[in-house]
């Protein structure tokens, strides 16, 4: 729009009308939240004096009324906290007419104001409505084709309680004369601005067939697919937000699970939903899926290939029989006058009897019985109940069971396979001998760097369900999932000296016990098998992003939190890491189960200026033929900087992009890097007043900046796990400028 001096007027005339709605939205919150104080004060002082019974009904009257101003309350606290740059509490403004359409009536015309929650009058007369709610569908859904009795659209924009703008759409091919439209359109004004350090909601500009895949039914499996910079992960949160508003008391009280690749990504979308007043979803990356344990460190291609694989079952469910290594291998004992011995081969078919029943930890009691039975066929003299009953209460039987039958952590389990002879015996006809040694070698990495890799999480939560909870042993000691610290990393069976650790970094008193406090802190293997696992949640609904990367194991893990989920997948296979698609499609299929399906399909990137994404795109073609490449709508006239230098000029000319970006935009700027510079450039990190981050490829994934400087990206293609498909995540982070280096 051309803006003149005439148009500036007309401009601020809408505003300061606008400003004068939102003045009364805010003046109603603040006597809510002063209304609510007092019916709390009230409320305590009433407790404290006549509380008699439940059955009073002004108390009741009293607790409804507390609850839906305490609402109020809280969201106009949560309004206070909101940042500055987000739309404001009214966002959105819908002019329509319930007489011809065209507005040529004013006495058909109605006015609804749509933001972040629903605020009504003194006379309950609604002053705005909330933007899930079936009133505000109109301000998602209208189009020019399509009015829904929609004249004009309009989006405002606010800082705090200021009103500082107006973008309008006319709906209808004329406007009424009294209907003044402004603006260049809200859509193009939201993607122009600067992107900041946290995604954005965007409940002022959803988009028509954003808001059918936001509004779409609960049940089933809901999935959103499309190409980069389509909205999908921005659509499917605020679909979360839409279920929580359509059914609170299923989604509430049953739990949303939001699931993405990295705790990059999480602490990137974190604030997405509290901005739309929901903070009782559960974000979780898939290295902390798993209660107790947190992972960030990737495993070699090979490696993670290994572990993802549903192949990994038959050797985890191999471990999981296993004998405790350094446990005792043979009992002997003296019962009723009997000499009892148990060799290894048939304390080994008893474990397999008692296993065929029963999981590990919590049959205790039946392996009991197994061995009194074991030891009854090798007496056959005298009562059987009786010797059984003698054999039940033998103190050395118990002594002896309680370490070769202890409950075992999934974690300590999974180390067992950082042994290779172990790794090859357990892993035979399953993986080769490269593939069992490359598995151990990957543990060997755990034990010794003390963190585990992101696809250990899915192994040790397979272990998990395997092994079962623990119940507690009989008498004194404490089952498993109580101990809150572990005490002595020996205690389950992890020996150091298999593991090549020098006992001697343990603390010993003076009475030769290894204690919590006296323990050198960095130990490995201590950080490895801190806390405990804790037992797996379920959710009511689980919604996964990125979901073309995960593997079969971690289908799998996430299925076990929703057995009787919905379920909301959002993905673009272009985008995968995950080499083999068609596997975890059917690991995908079975943590769906028979539910219906429903899909939606994203055709629209509101990330990427035109000129960043069609170089991207030129590349994904060569590589994927078929790639779903969506439209970008947006350019900027600048194409992408392209840049060969020599190894020695990596640093030199990375800080002479970063600097030249600095000064053109105003927000993120991620210089990607694959391992090989990292070390170099490490320095860039926080330049330009914490605006530049250093970050590997694979961790950019869901993630968006300003502005990107693009390292070495044959470099990319030969190490990222899905090579040239990374690229093409990494090539479509920037939404305003970005440099490629290449590296000769
Ligand atoms: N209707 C909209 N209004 C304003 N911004 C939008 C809209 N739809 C999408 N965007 C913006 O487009 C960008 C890309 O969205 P998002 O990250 O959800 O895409 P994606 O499809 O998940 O991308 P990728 O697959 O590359 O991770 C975000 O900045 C998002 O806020």
């Amino acid at each position: 729009m051309l803006v003149t001096a005439a148009t500036h007027d007309i401009v601020a005339a809408e505003i300061a009308r606008e400003q004068d709605h939102v003045d009364r939205v805010y003046a109603e919150l603040a006597k809510a939240a002063a209304r609510v104080e007092l019916v709390h004060a009230e409320g305590m002082a009433r407790g404290q004096t006549d509380r008699k019974g439940t059955g009073d009904p002004r108390e009741e009257e009293l607790a409804g009324l507390f609850e839906r101003d305490a609402l109020v309350y809280n969201a106009s606290k949560r309004r206070a906290s909101l940042e500055y740059q987000h739309e404001g509490l009214v966002f959105g403004r819908l002019d329509l007419d319930h007489g011809s359409g065209d507005g040529s009536d004013a006495a058909d015309r109605e006015v609804r104001y749509v933001g972040r929650l629903g605020v009504r009058d003194d006379e309950y007369e609604p002053l705005v409505i909330d933007w899930r709610a079936p009133a505000a569908a109109p301000f998602y859904r209208a189009t020019p084709a399509d009015p829904q009795g929609v004249i004009r659209r309009r989006v405002l924009r606010c800082r705090g309680e200021e009103v500082i703008g107006v973008e309008d759409d006319l709906m209808v091919p004329e406007a009424p004369e009294d209907i003044v439209v402004v603006g260049d359109g809200a859509l193009m004004a939201a993607l122009t601005r600067s992107r900041g350090a946290r995604m954005r909601d965007i409940v002022a500009t959803i988009q028509q067939h954003q808001d059918e895949a936001i509004r779409a039914k609960a049940a089933g499996v809901t999935t959103i697919t499309g190409g980069p910079g389509t909205g999908k992960t921005v659509v499917a949160l605020h679909r979360a937000a839409y279920l929580l508003y359509a059914d609170r008391r299923r989604f509430e009280s049953g739990g949303v699970l939001v699931v993405g690749p990295s705790a990059a990504y999480t602490a990137y979308i974190e604030r997405v939903l509290p901005s739309l007043g929901e903070d009782t979803v559960t974000l979780r990356s898939l290295g902390d899926v798993v209660g107790g344990v947190t992972a960030t460190r990737f495993d070699s291609q090979e490696a993670a290939a290994l572990k993802g694989s549903l192949r990994i079952r038959t050797v985890l469910g191999r471990a999981a029989r296993e004998p405790i290594p350094g446990a005792p291998d043979t009992l002997r004992v003296f019962v009723a006058g009997h000499a009892v011995r148990l060799d290894p081969p048939q304390l080994a078919s008893v474990r397999r009897q008692v296993l065929r029943h029963h999981h590990r930890n919590s049959s205790f009691e039946a392996a009991l019985v197994a061995l009194g039975e074991a030891a009854w066929i090798q007496v056959r003299q005298g009562e059987r109940e009786e010797f059984l009953d003698k054999f039940g209460d033998s103190g050395d039987v118990e002594a002896f069971a309680r370490e070769w039958w202890r409950p075992v952590d999934p974690r300590e389990v999974l180390l067992w396979l950082a042994d290779r002879d172990t790794a090859r015996r357990l892993g035979k006809g399953v993986l080769s001998e490269e593939e069992a040694d490359a598995l151990a070698e990957s543990l060997t990495v755990a034990t010794s760097t003390g963190e585990w890799s992101v696809a250990d999480v899915a192994l040790i939560d397979d272990l998990a369900a395997r092994l079962g909870q623990v119940v507690d042993l009989p008498s004194e000691e404490r089952g498993f999932y109580e101990i809150d610290e572990l005490d002595d990393v020996s205690q389950y069976g992890v020996s150091a000296i298999k593991l090549g650790r020098d006992t001697a970094d343990l603390a010993v008193t003076p009475q030769g016990e290894r204690t919590a406090y006296q323990r050198v802190v960095q130990d490995p293997m201590e950080r490895l098998l801190a806390g405990s696992i804790t037992a797996g949640d379920e959710y009511a609904h689980v919604l996964v992003d990125e979901a073309q990367d995960l593997s079969p194991m971690q289908w799998r893990m996430i299925g076990r939190r929703g057995n009787w989920a919905s379920w909301t997948v959002v993905g673009d296979d272009a985008q995968s890491s995950w080499p083999d698609l068609e596997e975890s499609a059917r690991a995908r299929e079975e943590a769906f189960g028979r539910a219906p399906r429903r899909s939606f399909h994203m055709t629209t990137n509101y990330r990427n200026a035109k000129e960043i994404f069609d170089y991207a795109a030129r590349l994904i073609r060569q590589y994927v033929p078929d790639a779903d490449i969506p439209d970008a709508v947006r350019d900027t006239g600048v194409d992408p900087v392209e840049q060969t230098v020599a190894q020695a000029d990596v640093a030199a000319g990375v800080t002479a992009a970063v600097a030249e970006l600095g000064a053109q935009v105003d927000g993120s700027i991620a210089v990607i890097t694959p391992e090989k510079w990292r070390d170099a450039l490490a320095g860039l990190e926080g330049e330009h007043d914490g605006r530049v981050l250093v970050i590997d490829p694979l961790s950019t994934k869901g993630l968006e900046y300003d502005a990107t400087v693009v390292v070495d990206p044959e470099e990319i293609v030969r190490t990222a796990p899905g090579g040239a498909r990374i690229l093409y995540v990494v090539l479509t982070r920037a939404a305003h400028r970005m440099h490629v280096l290449q590296v000769r």
